[in-house]
């Protein structure tokens, strides 16, 4: 099975099947090194938010990486206590304006912060009309969300950002947003670096004669996922990003699910927001 390295989304754009993830790269200088090693390993996808507190690095390292922006696909988000109509247009301006840039790829829904979402929804989809944003998206949206946001939504979600990885596989979350259209983003793709060490993945990794991470990384994309790893280290970073050189077996692909418990390494959008 061959991948493409981009996906097309329902709109027509590109994105870039892998990106690089930047939540806990805190320290500027520590996120402009890994945004200038990522663009020069070949990523052309960067994910940020606002409360990262990084995006100001982040836009650092793609200006002084001297890549053309319309060769870079960037991602943010709009967090919870940014939400609203109005707080969207802002936290979005803010966001750009730390970034260093004059338009975002994708825009996402942080949290579905059930009495905010939908109004937040119709700031994104103005930030779309009026061109400011190629993409707009969720994050953390169990169906439930999706199906009521959709409900009065003029232009629906383009894309899911979820937590995703061999313990929670999220098939039935994928399979409802294929269903309507919208792409998946795998975040926390290694667990948040706690599934670096399994029996079957080392074995799996071995017969390839790949790393357990590039195993993961590769099973999302043959399954049509999008993967944002997170990585400081530019070793690190180069050899996430060679998943496009193998290809793993339908039997291979299928003893991966079988790691599925349903543990999550960050929280349940259905009870975070409860505890906000
Ligand atoms: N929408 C949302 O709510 C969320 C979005 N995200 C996004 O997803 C991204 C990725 O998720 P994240 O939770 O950071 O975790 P990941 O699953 O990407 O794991 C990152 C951890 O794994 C380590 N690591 C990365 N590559 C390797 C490798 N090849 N070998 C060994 N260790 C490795 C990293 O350490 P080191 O840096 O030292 O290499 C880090 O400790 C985030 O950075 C963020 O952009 C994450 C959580 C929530
Ligand atoms: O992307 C994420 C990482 O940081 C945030 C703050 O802790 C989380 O809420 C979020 O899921």
């Amino acid at each position: 099975m061959t991948v493409e390295t981009y996906k097309v989304l329902t709109n027509g754009v590109q994105i870039p099947r892998i990106g690089l993830g930047v939540w806990k790269a805190e320290n500027n200088e520590q996120v402009v090194n890994a945004v200038k090693w990522a663009i020069e390993a070949g990523y052309r996808m960067i994910d940020t938010a606002s409360v990262y507190k990084n995006e100001e690095g982040v836009g650092r390292g793609i200006k002084e990486s001297g890549i053309a922006r319309e060769d870079l696909f960037v991602t943010s988000k709009v967090y919870n206590d940014e939400q609203g109509y109005d707080e969207t247009l802002k936290a979005f301006d803010q966001s750009l304006e730390r970034l260093g840039l004059d338009y975002l790829d994708l825009y996402l829904i942080h949290w579905p912060v059930a009495d905010k979402y939908k109004e937040t929804w119709r700031a994104m989809e103005k930030l779309y009309k009026d061109g400011r944003v190629r993409a707009i998206g969720v994050s953390n949206f169990h169906p439930h969300h999706l199906e009521d946001l959709m409900f009065s939504a003029e232009i629906k979600p383009m894309m899911n950002q979820v937590e995703l990885h061999p313990r929670l596989n999220q098939k039935a979350l994928h399979a409802f947003c294929q269903a309507n259209d919208i792409a998946v983003t795998a975040y926390s793709p290694l667990g948040h670096g706690t599934i670096l060490e399994n029996q079957l993945l080392q074995t799996i990794a071995d017969k390839y004669g790949k790393t357990i991470p590039q195993v993961i990384l590769r099973w999302d994309v043959q399954n049509d996922v999008i993967v944002i790893p997170k990585s400081v280290n530019q070793d690190r970073i180069i050899s996430n990003l060679a998943i496009f050189d193998f290809e793993l077996s339908k039997e291979d692909m299928v003893a991966i699910d079988t790691l599925h418990t349903g543990e999550r390494v960050n929280k349940n959008p259905d009870t975070f927001l409860i505890e906000r």
